[in-house]
């Protein structure tokens, strides 16, 4: 019998991949890339910063260099790297969706076998409830979660690149805290927007736009996008909305966006991941299980949401790549459409 080394070694790289996501969590939950920035070097001084073993902060480290996360070694001194970078506590840090990934997802990844064998989340398996639920009852995690999502917003400094918003009345359906729109509006001065979103979360998004772009430029409105959206608009945005609700709630939402467009020349630009069921990639179709592991949602194809669209009178116009396999889908009207 012949024996496939490549094969064999393909899948142990496949087996122990949740190995290195545990062993980076370990190292974020200790504060190595911090304690490392800070200029501790060496095994005896990590583990004093770290109060762990000097043996297992050695081992630790050991694979962590391997895998990339340091350089250096315990005898010419650790330093940091691009990907420990990423890790240091602070803004944009990727710290918190590290230790969520490796706490509470975790757990709901453990039931990965009863989520995809009944297409129901494995979180709600793992707590007894529903992830929101739980987000209401633990503001630690429900900050960090939070945290998780600015820190996976790095995509929308490119949005204005890929859409011309200039001079535009841009409305933002399910706006969140407002940071797309501000980007979107620094990026085009003679362009005013309306973010909707439902009323608990408001208040931030105003508190952030009027800070950021001025109370004149900008209007935040309490609503809910399945009974209708703000009228008048030129362009309006769908960014990371869709995956949570069924197709005939999507539907109705694109057709509240196709009524409420000030013309024929107005567009719905949705901005999301989308999975590829050909040649697919691996975050996209990853990130599809991970919200079934999470909240019993998918992510959808891009044919799909283009027959969502047409249903609601839309077309797809054009499309353009945006970073972390993020996709801006521009939707014209299929005929001109008055309010
Ligand atoms: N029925 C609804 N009407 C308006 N907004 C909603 C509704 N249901 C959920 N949302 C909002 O949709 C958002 C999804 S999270 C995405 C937020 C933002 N677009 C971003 O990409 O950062 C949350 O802010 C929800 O509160």
């Amino acid at each position: 019998m012949t024996v496939d080394v490549q094969a064999t070694r393909d899948v142990v790289d496949i087996i122990t991949g949740g190995w290195r996501a545990q062993a980076l969590y370990t190292a974020v939950r200790l504060g190595l890339p911090d304690h490392v920035a800070a200029g501790c070097d060496n095994d005896v001084e990590l583990a004093k910063a770290t109060g762990a073993s000097e043996g297992g902060v050695h081992r630790l480290m050991r694979l962590l260099v391997a895998m990339g996360v340091f350089t250096g070694s315990a005898a010419t001194g650790y330093r940091g790297t691009r990907v420990s970078a990423a890790l240091v506590d602070g803004p944009q840090s990727l710290r918190d969706m590290c230790l969520l990934y490796g706490e509470e997802f975790h757990s709901a990844w453990n039931h990965a076998p009863h989520a995809i064998s009944t297409e129901s989340s494995g979180f709600e398996v793992a707590y007894d409830q529903p992830f929101y639920a739980y987000l209401a009852e633990a503001p630690a995690t429900a900050r960090r979660f939070q945290r998780t999502m600015n820190a996976a917003s790095m995509f929308f400094h490119r949005v204005p690149a890929a859409f011309d918003f200039e001079g535009k009345k841009v409305v933002d359906v399910g706006g969140g805290g407002g940071q797309l729109l501000a980007t979107v509006l620094r990026a085009a001065p003679d362009a005013t927007g309306t973010l909707l979103d439902r009323e608990h979360m408001t208040a931030k998004a105003r508190e952030y736009l009027h800070a950021e772009v001025g109370a004149k430029r900008v209007e935040v409105v309490d609503g809910d996008m399945f009974t209708g959206v703000p009228k008048g608009g030129d362009v309006y945005i769908l960014c990371r909305v869709l995956a949570g609700h069924g197709d005939e709630d999507v539907v109705r939402v694109f057709e509240h966006c196709r009524r409420a467009m000030a013309d024929a020349s107005s567009r719905l630009l949705i901005l999301d991941r989308f999975v590829e069921d050909e040649n697919p990639t691996v975050l996209p179709a990853l990130w599809d299980l991970h919200l079934l592991m999470t909240t019993g949602g998918e992510h959808r194809t891009a044919d799909r949401v283009t027959r969502l669209l047409e249903r609601a009178g839309l077309f797809v116009e054009r499309t353009a790549d945006l970073p972390m396999e993020t996709t801006a889908l521009v939707a014209a009207p299929r005929t001109p459409q008055r309010a």
